[in-house]
C-alpha cells in the first residue's frame, strides 16, 4: 500500500475525463493532474516537441514522488509512451491499447475520432488490427475540436456543424462504434450522440485506461486504502483561466498553481572526434 500519488495529465481539460473516471473507479487515491495549457493544442505537434513535453512532465511528476503516471492524452500516447516509459522507474500508462481493446469488444466497423497527429500516426488502427485484423478502422482528424473545447465554446452552433462535417465520412461508412480518440471529445457527448444513429456504440477509453490502472496498482500492491486527499491541478498557463473552465466538470472551483517545468538533462552523447 502507498499514499503517493497518482500523476494524470493532458494539454488541457481533456484529461479531466480521466480524472472523473479515477473518482469512481479509485475513490481512495489521491490525484497529481497537470494540463500543459501553455502548449497546448498538442494535436498539430510533432513527435520531437511531444517527446520534449512528456519527458518534462513525467520528470516533474517524479519528483513530486508519483507511484504511477496516467498519460490522459491520446496524442502523447500515440507519439511518446513507447519511447519514454522505460526511461521512468514508475508504471506509466496510456489510454490507445485499453481504448482499442475495448473498441474491438464491441465493434466490427469502428470509427476513431482524433487530433490530426493521432490520426496521422495510425496507432488506433494498429492497435485495433493487432486484436483482430478482420475489424475495419476509420481514423478522423478533428483539428478544430479541441480549440473550441478549450474556449469553452461548446454549446456554439458552429462546434454542431463542425462535428457534422467530420462524423460524415464515418457514417458514410456505416460505423457501428465510435472511439473517442482524444480525451477532450466525451465533453462533446451531448452534440454527437445527437449526430450518431442510436446503433452506434461510443467507446471512452478513459473508462478503460482507469480499469487497467486498477489492476497494475493491485498487481504492485500499490493501492491506497487510506481515503484520497484532495486532487492537486497544476498548469503551464494561466490558473484562472484553467479553474473558470473545469468548473462545470469538477462542480466545484479548482485550486490551481502554475507550475515551471523542469528540463531535462540531453541524453550523453559521446563526440564523434573522440571515439578512435
Ligand atoms: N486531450 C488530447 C490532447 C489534444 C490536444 O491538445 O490537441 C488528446 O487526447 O490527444
Amino acid at each position: 500500500m502507498t499514499t503517493a500519488k497518482i500523476g494524470v495529465f493532458d494539454s488541457g481539460v481533456g484529461g479531466l475525463t480521466v480524472l472523473r473516471e479515477l473518482y469512481r473507479q479509485l475513490p481512495n487515491e489521491s490525484i497529481l493532474y497537470f494540463a500543459d495549457t501553455a502548449r497546448l493544442p498538442y494535436g498539430n505537434r510533432s513527435q520531437a516537441e511531444i517527446l520534449q513535453f512528456v519527458r518534462q512532465i513525467l520528470l516533474w511528476m517524479q519528483q513530486q514522488g508519483v507511484k504511477m503516471a496516467i498519460m490522459a492524452c491520446n496524442t502523447s500516447s500515440a507519439l511518446a509512451l513507447e519511447t519514454v516509459r522505460c526511461e521512468f522507474d514508475f508504471p506509466v500508462l496510456g489510454v490507445i491499447l485499453p481504448g482499442a481493446r475495448a473498441a474491438v469488444a464491441v465493434g466490427k466497423r469502428i470509427g476513431v475520432i482524433a487530433t490530426p497527429a493521432t490520426a496521422a500516426s495510425n496507432a488506433y488502427r494498429r492497435a485495433i488490427q493487432e486484436v483482430d485484423p478482420k475489424v475495419q478502422v476509420w481514423q478522423v482528424g478533428c483539428p478544430a475540436f479541441v480549440p473550441l473545447i478549450e474556449q469553452n465554446r461548446i454549446n456554439d452552433p458552429y462546434t454542431y456543424e463542425i462535428a457534422q462535417e467530420y462524423l460524415q465520412p464515418l457514417l458514410q461508412q456505416q460505423i457501428d462504434t465510435l472511439v473517442y480518440g482524444c480525451t477532450h471529445y466525451p465533453h462533446l457527448a451531448p452534440i454527437l450522440r445527437r449526430i450518431l444513429p442510436k446503433t452506434v456504440t461510443l467507446v471512452d477509453p478513459a473508462v478503460h485506461v482507469v480499469a487497467a490502472a486498477v489492476q497494475e496498482l493491485d498487481l504492485l500492491g500499490l493501492k491506497n486504502h487510506q481515503g484520497a486527499k484532495p486532487t492537486r491541478f497544476g498548469v503551464s498557463g494561466c490558473p484562472q483561466q484553467f479553474a473558470r473552465l473545469s468548473v462545470q466538470w469538477l462542480g466545484c472551483t479548482p485550486a490551481v498553481e502554475q507550475v515551471c517545468l523542469p528540463v531535462p538533462m540531453p541524453l550523453q552523447s559521446v563526440p564523434i572526434e573522440s571515439i578512435d
